[in-house]
């Protein structure tokens, strides 16, 4: 059955290479396919340097690709020229970072912190609807009104990150990239942030790239995973799925080096080892869907094999 939903971001067999032709050259991001559908957390893992703020920033307009094309609402990027269009674009796609610390101007007053994209994009009528606008979306994130006279050192990393999405906000975006958003964060902190994400996500109607290395708090947000290893996804799939029936080896080495929580439990635990330069074989490999939206990166030859797993899973019959 076709899947009627909307893609609002397509990858199609997008390469980011920096430092092309260079004794430094780095192959960042490799034939990378996937869609992104309107109103869905889509959450991309993989271990540091795998590439995934580099898919990020593409997104945002902010790296041209060396190959492939990434459509935004039906629309090629690298064909985004248009003035109006660009701006609309740029309304459109925002970003949360990791480090709500290095990522707000700790000079400015919270209020014109939040009210940047208003600024540049000319959103309020006059000072006191700016004022307003600021207020109101303090208080949709969980702040106080009358914090917006104050300057992001008042606030703890939890509520910096706040007075972030609220700047993210402001703009009414359609689409916000979080890239490892809760990670800098108290554990006891990070499930409040993410949970008043899925809740603006419901309000708004928002749609989420989610980008992090730890897989268990992917999982919780996400509706779909993407797992990259190297400059290139290996697994895509349903985000229960993803975690509890792995296909991949790495995806599978990444969740048995997560330590369980209870004793006997994680005794038992046998970390998997990937090794990495299986990879390197030079076989033609491509993303398989091996169970219904449940994509592996595999050789023709290695399809029986994954075939295998998901039966086991009950994945397929
Ligand atoms: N502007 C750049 N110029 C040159 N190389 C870069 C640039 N940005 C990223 N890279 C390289 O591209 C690769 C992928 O980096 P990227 O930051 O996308 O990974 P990541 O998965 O987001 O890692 P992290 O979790 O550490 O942010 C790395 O080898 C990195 O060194």
């Amino acid at each position: 059955m076709a899947d009627e939903r909307k893609k609002l971001v397509e990858l199609k067999g997008l390469d980011i290479t920096f430092n092309a032709g260079k004794s430094n050259e780095t192959k960042a991001v490799q034939n990378a396919s996937f869609d992104i559908y309107e109103g869905e957390t889509f959450g991309l893992v993989g271990e540091s340097g795998s590439g995934k703020t580099t898919i990020g920033r593409a997104i945002m307009k902010l790296y041209e690709p060396t190959g492939g094309q990434i459509l935004f609402e039906g629309e090629d990027l690298a064909k985004l020229k248009k003035r109006n269009k660009l701006s609309k674009f740029r309304q459109a796609v925002q970003m949360i970072f990791q480090d709500p610390q290095a990522s707000l101007d700790l000079r400015m007053k919270v209020k014109d912190i939040v009210a940047e994209g208003i600024d540049v994009n000319h959103l309020a009528k006059n000072d006191a609807d700016r004022a307003k606008q600021v207020e109101d979306l303090l208080e949709i994130v969980g702040l106080n009104r009358d914090h917006s006279s104050r300057y992001p050192h008042e606030f703890s990393g939890g509520q910096r990150q706040r007075i972030g999405i609220a700047r993210a906000l402001a703009v009414q975006p359609k689409f916000i990239i979080a890239d490892e958003p809760i990670s800098a964060l108290d554990v006891s902190i990070q499930a409040q942030v993410v949970n008043l994400m899925k809740e603006l996500q419901q309000k708004q109607g928002l749609t989420y790239l989610f980008i992090a290395h730890d897989l268990s708090m992917v999982k919780y947000i996400s509706d779909r995973i993407g797992v990259m290893h190297w400059g290139k996804m290996v697994e895509i799939g349903l985000a229960d799925e993803v975690y509890n029936h792995p296909l991949h080896d790495y995806t599978r080495s990444l969740l048995s080096s997560i330590p369980v929580p209870d004793p006997t439990v994680e005794e038992q635990r046998v970390p998997i080892v990937y090794d990495p330069t299986a990879e390197l074989d030079g076989r033609d490999r491509q993303m398989i869907e091996i169970a219904p939206q449940h994509f592996v990166w595999a050789a023709e030859d290695e399809i029986a094999m994954y075939q295998e797993r998901a039966r086991e899973f009950g994945l397929i019959d």
